[in-house]
Protein backbone atom coordinates (compact mmCIF):
# COMPACT_ATOMS: atom_id res chain seq x y z
CA UNK A 1 0.00 0.00 0.00
CA UNK A 2 2.59 2.18 1.10
CA UNK A 3 4.61 1.74 -1.84
CA UNK A 4 1.38 1.96 -4.32
CA UNK A 5 1.18 5.59 -2.79
CA UNK A 6 5.00 6.45 -2.95
CA UNK A 7 4.65 5.21 -7.11
CA UNK A 8 1.57 7.80 -7.40
CA UNK A 9 3.66 10.59 -6.43
CA UNK A 10 7.08 9.34 -7.58
CA UNK A 11 9.03 11.25 -10.82
CA UNK A 12 10.21 7.63 -11.00
CA UNK A 13 8.45 6.19 -14.48
CA UNK A 14 6.76 3.07 -13.14
CA UNK A 15 5.17 0.30 -15.36
CA UNK A 16 3.88 -3.47 -15.31
CA UNK A 17 2.78 -5.64 -18.06
CA UNK A 18 1.22 -9.25 -17.92
CA UNK A 19 2.89 -12.22 -19.39
CA UNK A 20 0.56 -11.30 -22.68
CA UNK A 21 2.01 -7.80 -22.74
CA UNK A 22 -0.68 -5.87 -21.35
CA UNK A 23 -0.29 -2.77 -19.15
CA UNK A 24 -1.54 -3.65 -15.65
CA UNK A 25 0.04 -0.63 -14.12
CA UNK A 26 1.89 2.44 -15.06
CA UNK A 27 2.05 5.52 -12.15
CA UNK A 28 0.88 9.00 -13.36
CA UNK A 29 4.62 9.39 -14.72
CA UNK A 30 4.97 7.07 -16.32
CA UNK A 31 1.56 7.60 -17.68
CA UNK A 32 2.54 11.26 -18.64
CA UNK A 33 5.72 10.64 -20.41
CA UNK A 34 3.78 8.38 -22.62
CA UNK A 35 0.77 9.50 -23.10
CA UNK A 36 -0.59 6.33 -22.57
CA UNK A 37 -4.73 6.75 -23.54
CA UNK A 38 -7.36 5.19 -21.13
CA UNK A 39 -8.17 2.08 -22.17
CA UNK A 40 -9.19 -0.73 -20.69
CA UNK A 41 -6.70 -3.07 -22.58
CA UNK A 42 -3.70 -1.91 -23.93
CA UNK A 43 -0.59 -3.74 -25.02
CA UNK A 44 2.90 -2.62 -25.40
CA UNK A 45 2.53 -3.34 -29.31
CA UNK A 46 -1.01 -0.85 -28.57
CA UNK A 47 1.28 2.02 -26.36
CA UNK A 48 4.51 2.53 -29.19
CA UNK A 49 1.81 1.97 -31.82
CA UNK A 50 -0.30 5.21 -30.62
CA UNK A 51 2.90 6.63 -29.58
CA UNK A 52 4.32 6.63 -32.95
CA UNK A 53 1.34 8.03 -34.31
CA UNK A 54 0.52 11.23 -32.04
CA UNK A 55 4.70 11.84 -32.27
CA UNK A 56 4.29 11.45 -27.87
CA UNK A 57 6.02 9.04 -25.52
CA UNK A 58 9.06 7.27 -27.08
CA UNK A 59 10.98 8.86 -29.20
CA UNK A 60 10.43 6.56 -32.97
CA UNK A 61 12.67 7.94 -35.61
CA UNK A 62 11.77 5.82 -38.37
CA UNK A 63 9.89 5.96 -41.64
CA UNK A 64 9.18 2.33 -41.30
CA UNK A 65 7.09 1.78 -37.97
CA UNK A 66 6.98 -1.77 -38.72
CA UNK A 67 10.95 -2.81 -38.92
CA UNK A 68 11.17 -0.53 -35.91
CA UNK A 69 8.39 -2.38 -33.83
CA UNK A 70 9.95 -6.00 -35.26
CA UNK A 71 13.88 -4.71 -33.49
CA UNK A 72 12.75 -3.26 -30.78
CA UNK A 73 10.36 -6.66 -29.86
CA UNK A 74 13.59 -8.44 -31.18
CA UNK A 75 15.41 -7.20 -27.66
CA UNK A 76 12.19 -6.79 -25.70
CA UNK A 77 11.54 -9.26 -22.10
CA UNK A 78 14.01 -11.94 -23.52
CA UNK A 79 16.19 -11.72 -20.23
CA UNK A 80 15.60 -11.77 -16.70
CA UNK A 81 16.93 -8.01 -16.75
CA UNK A 82 18.24 -5.61 -18.99
CA UNK A 83 18.61 -1.74 -18.77
CA UNK A 84 19.34 0.71 -21.68
CA UNK A 85 18.65 4.63 -22.31
CA UNK A 86 15.28 6.21 -24.26
CA UNK A 87 14.66 9.18 -25.40
CA UNK A 88 11.00 10.86 -25.51
CA UNK A 89 9.49 13.13 -27.57
CA UNK A 90 9.34 15.35 -24.88
CA UNK A 91 13.38 15.66 -25.05
CA UNK A 92 13.94 14.14 -21.94
CA UNK A 93 16.29 11.09 -21.47
CA UNK A 94 15.20 7.95 -19.73
CA UNK A 95 17.55 5.09 -17.96
CA UNK A 96 15.46 2.21 -18.48
CA UNK A 97 15.39 -1.52 -17.04
CA UNK A 98 12.81 -4.41 -17.28
CA UNK A 99 12.31 -6.99 -15.02
CA UNK A 100 11.10 -9.82 -16.00
CA UNK A 101 9.86 -12.54 -13.60
CA UNK A 102 9.67 -16.39 -14.05
CA UNK A 103 5.71 -15.86 -14.61
CA UNK A 104 6.33 -13.32 -17.76
CA UNK A 105 5.52 -10.09 -16.07
CA UNK A 106 7.97 -7.51 -16.97
CA UNK A 107 8.45 -4.19 -14.73
CA UNK A 108 9.43 -1.39 -16.37
CA UNK A 109 11.36 1.65 -13.91
CA UNK A 110 12.93 4.52 -16.27
CA UNK A 111 14.22 7.28 -14.44
CA UNK A 112 15.06 10.97 -16.03
CA UNK A 113 19.09 11.07 -16.86
CA UNK A 114 18.83 14.35 -18.77
CA UNK A 115 20.84 16.04 -16.70
CA UNK A 116 23.62 13.62 -17.18
CA UNK A 117 26.99 15.10 -19.23
CA UNK A 118 25.81 15.05 -22.67
CA UNK A 119 29.07 14.29 -23.96
CA UNK A 120 29.04 10.64 -22.13
CA UNK A 121 25.85 10.41 -23.02
CA UNK A 122 26.28 10.61 -26.98
CA UNK A 123 29.50 8.14 -26.85
CA UNK A 124 26.88 5.67 -24.78
CA UNK A 125 23.87 6.81 -27.75
CA UNK A 126 26.37 5.51 -30.49
CA UNK A 127 27.59 3.05 -28.89
CA UNK A 128 23.82 1.67 -28.08
CA UNK A 129 23.00 1.97 -31.79
CA UNK A 130 25.68 0.38 -33.07
CA UNK A 131 24.84 -2.73 -30.61
CA UNK A 132 21.57 -2.94 -31.83
CA UNK A 133 22.65 -2.48 -35.69
CA UNK A 134 25.19 -5.79 -34.91
CA UNK A 135 21.99 -7.40 -33.67
CA UNK A 136 19.56 -6.40 -36.54
CA UNK A 137 18.94 -7.73 -39.82
CA UNK A 138 18.03 -4.82 -41.75
CA UNK A 139 15.42 -6.46 -44.30
CA UNK A 140 13.19 -7.57 -41.77
CA UNK A 141 14.15 -5.64 -38.53
CA UNK A 142 14.15 -8.90 -36.55
CA UNK A 143 17.47 -10.75 -35.15
CA UNK A 144 20.09 -11.27 -37.62
CA UNK A 145 21.81 -14.62 -37.41
CA UNK A 146 24.53 -13.61 -34.88
CA UNK A 147 21.49 -12.23 -32.31
CA UNK A 148 19.65 -15.41 -32.42
CA UNK A 149 22.26 -17.75 -31.88
CA UNK A 150 23.33 -15.41 -28.70
CA UNK A 151 20.02 -16.33 -27.88
CA UNK A 152 19.94 -19.96 -28.33
CA UNK A 153 22.98 -20.02 -25.97
CA UNK A 154 20.68 -18.59 -23.35
CA UNK A 155 17.86 -20.52 -23.99
CA UNK A 156 20.47 -23.85 -23.59
CA UNK A 157 22.03 -22.51 -20.53
CA UNK A 158 17.91 -22.13 -18.65
CA UNK A 159 17.36 -25.61 -19.85
CA UNK A 160 20.60 -26.90 -17.69
CA UNK A 161 20.21 -24.51 -14.98
CA UNK A 162 16.61 -24.04 -14.31
CA UNK A 163 15.22 -26.97 -16.30
CA UNK A 164 12.77 -24.71 -18.48
CA UNK A 165 11.94 -26.40 -21.50
CA UNK A 166 12.44 -24.97 -25.44
CA UNK A 167 11.14 -25.24 -28.31
CA UNK A 168 13.37 -24.70 -31.72
CA UNK A 169 12.48 -24.27 -34.99
CA UNK A 170 14.02 -23.93 -38.19
CA UNK A 171 11.84 -22.31 -41.18
CA UNK A 172 12.67 -21.79 -44.87
CA UNK A 173 10.85 -20.40 -47.32
CA UNK A 174 9.53 -22.79 -50.37
CA UNK A 175 11.11 -22.43 -53.94
CA UNK A 176 12.14 -19.08 -53.15
CA UNK A 177 14.56 -18.87 -56.43
CA UNK A 178 10.91 -19.20 -58.35
CA UNK A 179 10.05 -16.20 -56.15
CA UNK A 180 12.94 -14.38 -57.53
CA UNK A 181 13.08 -15.60 -60.58
CA UNK A 182 9.54 -14.72 -61.39
CA UNK A 183 9.12 -11.16 -59.16
CA UNK A 184 12.73 -9.70 -59.23
CA UNK A 185 14.77 -9.60 -56.02
CA UNK A 186 12.49 -6.64 -55.12
CA UNK A 187 9.28 -8.82 -55.16
CA UNK A 188 11.69 -11.71 -53.31
CA UNK A 189 12.30 -8.97 -50.80
CA UNK A 190 8.46 -7.93 -49.88
CA UNK A 191 7.83 -11.63 -49.18
CA UNK A 192 11.12 -12.08 -46.30
CA UNK A 193 9.80 -8.78 -44.48
CA UNK A 194 5.99 -10.11 -45.38
CA UNK A 195 7.08 -13.55 -43.78
CA UNK A 196 8.94 -11.70 -40.94
CA UNK A 197 5.85 -9.46 -39.91
CA UNK A 198 3.33 -12.32 -40.31
CA UNK A 199 5.38 -14.38 -37.88
CA UNK A 200 6.03 -12.03 -35.72
CA UNK A 201 2.20 -11.41 -35.11
CA UNK A 202 1.96 -15.06 -33.62
CA UNK A 203 5.23 -14.69 -31.44
CA UNK A 204 4.61 -13.83 -27.67
CA UNK A 205 6.85 -11.62 -26.21
CA UNK A 206 9.45 -13.91 -25.10
CA UNK A 207 10.01 -15.98 -28.38
CA UNK A 208 13.29 -15.38 -30.05
CA UNK A 209 13.16 -14.89 -33.78
CA UNK A 210 15.94 -14.55 -36.39
CA UNK A 211 16.64 -14.35 -40.14
CA UNK A 212 20.10 -16.69 -40.25
CA UNK A 213 20.11 -17.20 -43.79
CA UNK A 214 18.74 -15.98 -47.31
CA UNK A 215 15.37 -17.24 -46.71
CA UNK A 216 16.24 -19.27 -43.56
CA UNK A 217 14.16 -18.26 -39.97
CA UNK A 218 14.90 -19.25 -36.51
CA UNK A 219 12.80 -19.38 -33.93
CA UNK A 220 13.07 -19.95 -30.16
CA UNK A 221 10.38 -20.82 -28.25
CA UNK A 222 11.14 -20.72 -24.16
CA UNK A 223 9.09 -22.84 -21.77
CA UNK A 224 6.30 -24.70 -24.06
CA UNK A 225 5.46 -28.40 -24.87
CA UNK A 226 5.51 -30.65 -27.61
CA UNK A 227 2.17 -30.11 -28.50
CA UNK A 228 2.04 -26.14 -28.26
CA UNK A 229 4.83 -25.75 -30.58
CA UNK A 230 3.30 -27.70 -32.92
CA UNK A 231 0.19 -25.95 -32.61
CA UNK A 232 2.06 -22.54 -33.01
CA UNK A 233 3.86 -24.43 -36.35
CA UNK A 234 0.72 -25.39 -37.58
CA UNK A 235 -0.81 -22.24 -37.36
CA UNK A 236 2.56 -20.09 -38.65
CA UNK A 237 1.95 -22.69 -41.95
CA UNK A 238 -1.85 -21.83 -42.08
CA UNK A 239 -1.10 -18.34 -41.98
CA UNK A 240 1.19 -18.17 -44.44
CA UNK A 241 -0.43 -20.37 -46.89
CA UNK A 242 -3.37 -18.18 -47.22
CA UNK A 243 -1.33 -14.96 -47.47
CA UNK A 244 -0.84 -12.75 -50.23
CA UNK A 245 2.21 -10.89 -50.07
CA UNK A 246 2.25 -9.24 -53.03
CA UNK A 247 -0.58 -6.60 -54.33
CA UNK A 248 1.16 -6.19 -57.62
CA UNK A 249 0.08 -10.29 -58.08
CA UNK A 250 -2.93 -10.71 -55.89
CA UNK A 251 -2.94 -14.45 -56.81
CA UNK A 252 0.35 -14.78 -55.84
CA UNK A 253 1.04 -17.07 -52.66
CA UNK A 254 4.04 -19.21 -51.09
CA UNK A 255 4.58 -22.01 -48.24
CA UNK A 256 7.14 -22.76 -46.43
CA UNK A 257 8.74 -25.42 -44.39
CA UNK A 258 9.92 -26.18 -40.82
CA UNK A 259 12.18 -28.65 -38.87
CA UNK A 260 11.92 -28.84 -35.27
CA UNK A 261 12.97 -30.08 -31.76
CA UNK A 262 12.97 -29.70 -28.32
CA UNK A 263 16.54 -28.77 -27.18
CA UNK A 264 18.23 -31.19 -24.79
CA UNK A 265 20.39 -30.62 -22.09
CA UNK A 266 22.99 -32.14 -23.89
CA UNK A 267 22.65 -30.00 -27.35
CA UNK A 268 25.00 -27.23 -27.63
CA UNK A 269 23.43 -24.63 -30.06
CA UNK A 270 25.71 -25.85 -33.27
CA UNK A 271 24.40 -29.25 -32.95
CA UNK A 272 21.06 -28.30 -32.16
CA UNK A 273 21.15 -26.11 -35.23
CA UNK A 274 22.19 -29.30 -37.22
CA UNK A 275 19.52 -31.34 -36.46
CA UNK A 276 16.77 -28.82 -36.87
CA UNK A 277 18.59 -28.10 -40.29
CA UNK A 278 18.11 -31.78 -41.49
CA UNK A 279 14.73 -31.87 -40.00
CA UNK A 280 14.39 -29.07 -42.44
CA UNK A 281 15.57 -30.95 -45.49
CA UNK A 282 13.27 -33.86 -44.49
CA UNK A 283 10.26 -31.57 -44.41
CA UNK A 284 11.43 -30.33 -47.72
CA UNK A 285 11.83 -34.00 -49.18
CA UNK A 286 8.13 -35.08 -47.93
CA UNK A 287 6.83 -32.36 -50.05
CA UNK A 288 6.64 -28.95 -48.41
CA UNK A 289 4.53 -26.97 -46.48
CA UNK A 290 4.79 -28.83 -43.21
CA UNK A 291 7.16 -29.25 -40.63
CA UNK A 292 9.08 -32.66 -39.26
CA UNK A 293 10.74 -32.72 -35.88
CA UNK A 294 14.73 -33.59 -35.90
CA UNK A 295 15.31 -37.49 -34.85
CA UNK A 296 11.80 -38.46 -33.57
CA UNK A 297 8.80 -36.92 -32.29
CA UNK A 298 9.36 -36.14 -28.45
CA UNK A 299 6.77 -38.18 -26.28
CA UNK A 300 3.61 -36.04 -26.43
N1 LIG B 1 15.04 -11.46 -52.69
C1 LIG B 1 15.98 -12.05 -51.97
N2 LIG B 1 16.38 -13.30 -52.31
C2 LIG B 1 17.32 -13.91 -51.55
C3 LIG B 1 17.89 -13.26 -50.43
N3 LIG B 1 18.80 -14.12 -49.90
C4 LIG B 1 18.78 -15.25 -50.65
N4 LIG B 1 17.88 -15.14 -51.65
C5 LIG B 1 17.54 -16.12 -52.70
O1 LIG B 1 16.89 -17.24 -52.11
C6 LIG B 1 16.97 -18.33 -53.05
C7 LIG B 1 17.15 -19.62 -52.27
O2 LIG B 1 16.97 -20.65 -53.16
P1 LIG B 1 17.30 -22.16 -52.85
O3 LIG B 1 18.11 -22.26 -51.58
O4 LIG B 1 17.84 -22.76 -54.08
O5 LIG B 1 15.97 -22.85 -52.49
P2 LIG B 1 14.46 -22.61 -52.88
O6 LIG B 1 14.28 -22.09 -54.27
O7 LIG B 1 13.84 -21.77 -51.81
O8 LIG B 1 13.86 -24.06 -52.82
P3 LIG B 1 13.59 -24.97 -51.57
O9 LIG B 1 14.27 -24.34 -50.37
O10 LIG B 1 14.18 -26.28 -51.92
O11 LIG B 1 12.10 -25.01 -51.41
C8 LIG B 1 18.13 -18.02 -53.96
O12 LIG B 1 17.62 -17.76 -55.25
C9 LIG B 1 18.74 -16.73 -53.37
O13 LIG B 1 19.21 -15.86 -54.37
C10 LIG B 1 17.46 -11.93 -50.13
O14 LIG B 1 17.91 -11.29 -49.17
N5 LIG B 1 16.51 -11.38 -50.91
Amino acid sequence: MQMMSLHETSPVLVSLFDEKDNLRYANPAFRQAYAVPNVPQLSWTDLVRSNFKEGVGTQIQTLDFETWLASASSRRGKQPFRAFETDLTDGRWVWMTETVQANGWLLCIASDISELKTRSRLLRQARDIAQRAAQTDVLTGISNRGHIMELLDQRLDELRNDGRSCGVVLIDLDHFKQVNDTYGHQGGDTVLRHFARTVQKVLRREDGFGRVGGEEFLLLFPGVEVQTLEHAIKRILDKVRTSKPLPEAPKFGYTCSAGMRMLHPQDDARSAYGLVDKALYAAKAAGRDGFVWANQAPEH
